[in-house]
C-alpha cells in the first residue's frame, strides 16, 4: 500500500525538471501523463529515467516498488484530465504559466493539488488566472530532482493550508523534504541563497578575478563539503569557538561592512556570457553533459549513503524512505519464477568507490553484494516489516566467498541464488555472482541463515508466509545439483 493517494500524475513541461519528476514519479510506482511539445520528449524522459533508476538500484537496492506506467499525452488537458496531482514544470515565464496554469485548473478535478516547479515567482501572481487557486502551491525542487531531496513548499495568498499539508504529505511519501516557506518571498528560500553566490561568482569572473574553475574549487574544496550535511549557522557557530554564534557575530561583524560583496548582479554582456561559456567549456574538458551527470549522481550517491550511515540531514530522510519501502514491499512474487532452478533476485553495477588500489572491485564490497542478495531473498519469501518487528529474520551467521574474477568500475553484476537445504530454523544457500557482459563467474558465497526470534532474541522457528515460502524453495531445488564450490574448505592441500 502507498503512503499517499496519488496513483496518476499529470506533468506539464518535460525538460530538465519536468523528466526529473516524471522519473521520481515513476520509481515511485506512480503512473505518469506528460505533455511537452517538445518532439524528443520521450527520448529525454527515458534518458533522465535511466540515470535515476541505476542511482536507486544502487541506493535502496530491490525496494522499489513496480514502477508506474509513463504516457505521451497529446495537450496540457489531456495530461491531467485524470490526474491525482499535477506538476507543472514549464520555462520561468510568468505570463506562459499564468495562461497555462488556468488551462489546467480547469481541466482537472477541483480537488486535484496542483504544484508549480518555478523558482521563484510568486505563487499569488501564479494563481490568479486560476478558478480554484486554492489548489496552487509552488513545489520548488532541485536539480537532480530523482536525486535531491528538497523540495520548497509556498503558498500564495489564496492557497489553502489544506493544500499545502497534502502538497508536503505527498512529497514526503516520495523520499523529499519538503521545506515550509512561510513568508511568500520572491527566490524564496534556496533560491536566494543561491543566488547571492552564483551573482558573486558572476562578479569574479567579470572583474578577472577568478576562473569558473577557480570559483567551483573555492567552494568543492572547503565550503560545499560542509554545507552537504550542516549549512551555514551550525557550522559558523563552531566557528566561533567555545563561544559559539555570539562569539562568531562578534569577531566577524565588523566584517559586514567591509566590501566583501556586490550581491547586484553585473550586467550579462556578450563578453561576460563569452567569458563564462568558454571557461566553463575549459573547465569540463572532454566530459560530454551525461559524463557530467553520471559523474554528479555518483557523488551525490556517496554523500547521501554516507550521511544516511550518520542518520543526520538528508541522511535520515534516506534512512526513513528505505524503510518505509520496506514497509510497503511487494508480497512474495508469484510463481511467475521457475524456482526449481536457481533465482535471480539481485543486480547491481559496480560503483567508481568499490574499486581498489588494484583497479579492481574490492574484496569487502562482495560481501555487500551478497548481502544485499540475501535481503532479496529474504524479501523475496515474505519478510517484510511487519514480519520484522512481530515475528523476527534471519541472519547471517557464517559465510565463505571465493573470488573466482575480477570485475570493474561499472559491470554489471548479477546474483543467481540456490538453497542447498532448510529447516525450521536454518537455511543454507549459494550464491552465484556473474559478471552481465561476458556472463562470467566472478564470485561465490555460501551461507548458512538462522533464525531469530523477535520475542527471544534467540534462534528459533521460523513461521507464517516466509516459514513455508522458505520451505518450498527448498523442496523446488532439492533435485539441483550441488554447485561446484559448495562445501569447500580453505586448506593447501
Ligand atoms: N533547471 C533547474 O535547475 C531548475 C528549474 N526549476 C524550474 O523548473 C521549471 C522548468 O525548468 P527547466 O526544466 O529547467 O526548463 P527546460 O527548458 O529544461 O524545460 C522546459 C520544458 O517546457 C516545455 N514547454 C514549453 N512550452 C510548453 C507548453 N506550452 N506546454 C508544455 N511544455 C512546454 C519545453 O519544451 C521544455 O521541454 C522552471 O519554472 C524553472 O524555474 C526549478 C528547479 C531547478
Ligand atoms: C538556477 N535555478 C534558479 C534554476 C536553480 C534552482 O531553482 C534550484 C537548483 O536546482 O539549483
Amino acid at each position: 500500500m502507498a503512503a499517499h493517494s496519488i496513483a496518476r500524475a499529470g506533468l506539464v513541461g518535460g525538460g530538465v525538471i519536468g523528466a526529473g519528476w516524471a522519473a521520481r514519479m515513476l520509481l515511485n510506482g506512480i503512473d505518469v501523463a506528460i505533455f511537452d511539445p517538445d518532439p524528443e520528449i520521450e527520448r529525454k524522459v527515458q534518458t533522465v529515467l535511466a540515470a535515476a533508476r541505476r542511482a536507486w538500484d544502487k541506493l535502496v537496492p530491490g525496494a522499489l516498488p513496480a514502477q508506474g506506467h509513463l504516457r505521451l499525452a497529446s495537450s496540457v488537458e489531456d495530461a491531467v484530465a485524470d490526474a491525482d496531482f499535477v506538476q507543472e514544470s514549464l520555462p520561468e515565464r510568468e505570463d506562459l504559466k499564468i495562461a497555462i496554469l488556468a488551462r489546467i485548473d480547469a481541466a482537472t478535478r477541483p480537488d486535484v493539488v496542483i504544484g508549480s516547479s518555478t523558482s521563484g515567482l510568486l505563487p499569488t501572481r501564479l494563481q490568479s488566472g486560476m478558478a480554484h487557486p486554492e489548489r496552487l502551491v509552488v513545489g520548488h525542487p532541485f536539480n537532480p530532482v530523482y536525486l535531491l531531496p528538497l523540495v520548497e513548499i509556498c503558498g500564495g495568498a489564496q492557497t489553502s493550508t489544506q493544500t499545502r499539508d497534502r502538497a508536503a504529505a505527498f512529497y514526503s511519501a516520495i523520499g523529499m523534504h519538503p521545506l515550509h516557506v512561510r513568508k511568500e518571498i520572491d527566490g524564496f528560500i534556496a533560491d536566494r541563497l543561491l543566488e547571492a553566490l552564483w551573482r558573486e561568482a558572476l562578479w569574479l569572473v567579470n572583474d578577472g578575478v577568478a576562473t569558473t574553475e577557480e570559483i567551483d574549487d573555492a567552494i568543492r574544496f572547503g565550503a560545499g563539503l560542509r554545507w552537504s550535511f550542516m549549512g551555514t549557522f551550525l557550522i559558523y557557530r563552531m566557528a566561533g569557538g567555545e563561544a559559539g554564534m555570539r562569539h562568531f557575530l562578534a569577531q566577524f561583524g565588523p566584517a559586514l561592512k567591509l566590501p566583501w560583496t556586490k550581491l547586484e548582479a553585473p550586467e550579462l554582456t556578450q563578453e561576460l556570457i563569452d567569458a563564462v561559456a568558454a571557461q566553463s567549456d575549459d573547465q569540463a574538458g572532454d566530459m560530454t553533459i551525461r559524463a557530467l551527470e553520471r559523474q554528479r549522481d555518483d557523488c551525490l550517491i556517496a554523500v547521501l549513503s554516507g550521511l544516511r550511515g550518520q542518520d543526520y540531514g538528508a541522511g535520515q530522510t534516506l534512512a526513513s524512505y528505505a524503510r518505509r519501502l520496506m514497509e510497503q514491499a511487494p508480497a512474495p512474487l508469484a510463481s511467475s519464477i521457475d524456482e526449481g532452478r536457481p533465482l535471480a533476485l539481485h543486480a547491481t553495477d559496480v560503483a567508481p568507490e568499490w574499486i581498489d588500489y588494484n583497479g579492481h572491485m574490492t574484496e569487502h564490497r562482495y560481501l555487500q553484494v551478497f548481502g544485499d542478495t540475501t535481503d532479496a531473498l529474504l524479501r523475496h519469501i515474505g519478510v517484510d516489516a511487519a514480519y520484522l518487528a512481530q515475528a523476527g529474520s534471519w541472519f547471517t551467521v557464517e559465510t565463505h566467498i571465493r573470488h573466482l574474477g575480477e570485475t570493474h568500475a561499472g559491470d554489471r553484476l548479477v546474483a543467481a541464488t540456490q538453497i542447498l537445504g532448510a529447516d525450521a530454523k536454518r537455511a543454507h544457500v549459494f550464491h552465484s555472482l556473474f559478471r552481465g557482459s561476458d556472463g562470467q563467474l566472478v564470485a561465490t558465497a555460501e551461507q548458512m541463515l538462522l533464525h531469530v526470534s523477535k520475542d527471544t532474541g534467540r534462534a528459533g522457528p521460523a513461521t507464517g508466509v516466509p516459514a513455508a515460502r522458505m520451505a518450498e524453495l527448498a523442496t523446488a531445488q532439492a533435485d539441483l545439483p550441488v554447485p561446484d564450490g559448495a562445501g569447500r574448505r580453505i586448506s593447501l592441500g
